[in-house]
């Protein structure tokens, strides 16, 4: 029979992603329902090493489910790569007598949490906050819908200017290692192609396709890029394209950070609640280093496991419409 679990710890860590907060609130209210103390580790991983953990009530979490970014803030963690650092962290649970974890961020966070609960037996629970959507084990992480549409926004914008010169834009989008950002805001933007780390596509292939365009007289174009893709960043790509092809004058615009923040969309908002409710119905129900997902508009628990090391793989079918709408 395991512990009953009567104080929670919660943080986020990585980066940071719009909808952060909103999980933070449920989390504490839900915890709160079931009488449960929650404490918020502030800095992700740096501030559970260091004991940087205060009580959150109800309250707290008040007037925060509009906000982007996190007010738990958020850290990229060296210390936490190593042993002697996670033993620090672990001996800061102990001190404040905490039963369980709540993590709210990516890949990285999973996967430190993985390791943490390996050698230190204490239950994780992780919600998939970050705006790349590279987390096996749900449809959406939180902070996803509101980038892209961040960069669907700054497209638009770019567009109306592409238009009226004739110009070819090179639109630099997030996703470290995933090409999510960059498809969903090509196809939500009209753009005329993508480059994505889950594609082949060469620069020759890509401006075959460009030619394609200026032969049906098309006056402007923009190409989505994303950072993590085979052919270089958009500067790259650009000056490539424009020394063999130069029907288009060439900008590259980079969105960068623009995406990570704002206010989260409702449909980040939604997510963002109904994850950090079934994190802690999980915990309350036995489950332990998992993390919570919504597949199919159903809450699922995945062990971490296999939301680190499990590929979530970009649908065939929508690159293809993606291609086919773009023409
Ligand atoms: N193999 C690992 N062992 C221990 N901690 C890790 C490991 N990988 C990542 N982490 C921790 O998780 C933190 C967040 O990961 P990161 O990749 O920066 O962001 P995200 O969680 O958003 O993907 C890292 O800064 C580090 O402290
Ligand atoms: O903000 P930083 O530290 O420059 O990191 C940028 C990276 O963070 C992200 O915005 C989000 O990734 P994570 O959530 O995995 O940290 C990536 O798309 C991008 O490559
Ligand atoms: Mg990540």
């Amino acid at each position: 029979m395991s512990k009953e679990i009567k104080r929670i710890a919660v943080f986020t860590s990585g980066g940071d992603a719009p909808g952060m907060n909103a999980a933070l609130r449920a989390v504490v209210r839900t915890a709160s329902s079931h009488d449960m103390h929650v404490y918020g580790i502030y800095r992700g991983y740096e501030g559970m090493i260091d004991g940087d953990l205060e009580r959150l009530e109800r309250g707290d979490v008040g007037n925060i489910i509009h906000r982007g970014g996190t007010i738990l803030k958020t850290a990229r963690s060296k210390r936490f790569m190593t042993p002697e650092g996670r033993r620090s962290a672990y001996e800061s649970l102990l001190a404040f007598d905490i039963d369980a974890c709540i993590a709210i961020g990516g890949n990285g966070t999973f996967t430190g949490a993985s390791v943490f609960t390996e050698e230190y037996k204490i239950p994780f629970i992780g919600i998939p906050g970050t705006i790349d959507n590279d987390l096996f084990g749900t449809d959406l992480t939180i902070g996803f819908d509101t980038a892209v549409n961040t960069a669907i926004e700054a497209v638009d914008k770019i567009r109306d200017t592409a238009d009226s010169h004739n110009r070819l834009f090179f639109v630099e989008v997030m996703g470290r290692n995933s090409g999510y950002i960059a498809l969903n805001t090509a196809i939500g933007s009209g753009a005329g192609s993508a480059l994505i780390p889950e594609s082949d596509m060469s620069i020759e292939e890509l401006i075959d396709t460009l030619k394609m365009g200026a032969r049906r007289k098309k006056l402007f174009s923009v190409v989505i890029v994303a950072e993590g893709n085979k052919n270089g960043n958009a500067s790259e790509i650009a000056q490539k394209v424009q020394q063999a092809f130069d029907f288009y004058d060439t900008k590259v615009t980079i969105i960068g950070h623009l995406q990570r923040g704002g206010s989260p969309t409702a449909i980040d908002r939604v997510l963002a609640s109904r994850l950090g409710f079934a994190a802690v119905e999980g915990l309350v129900n036995g489950q332990a280093n998992v993390a919570v997902g919504l597949v199919n508009g159903k809450v699922q628990y995945t062990p971490f496991e296999d939301a680190i090391s499990k590929e979530k793989t970009l649908d065939n079918d929508l690159v293809r419409m993606a291609e086919i709408l773009a023409q």
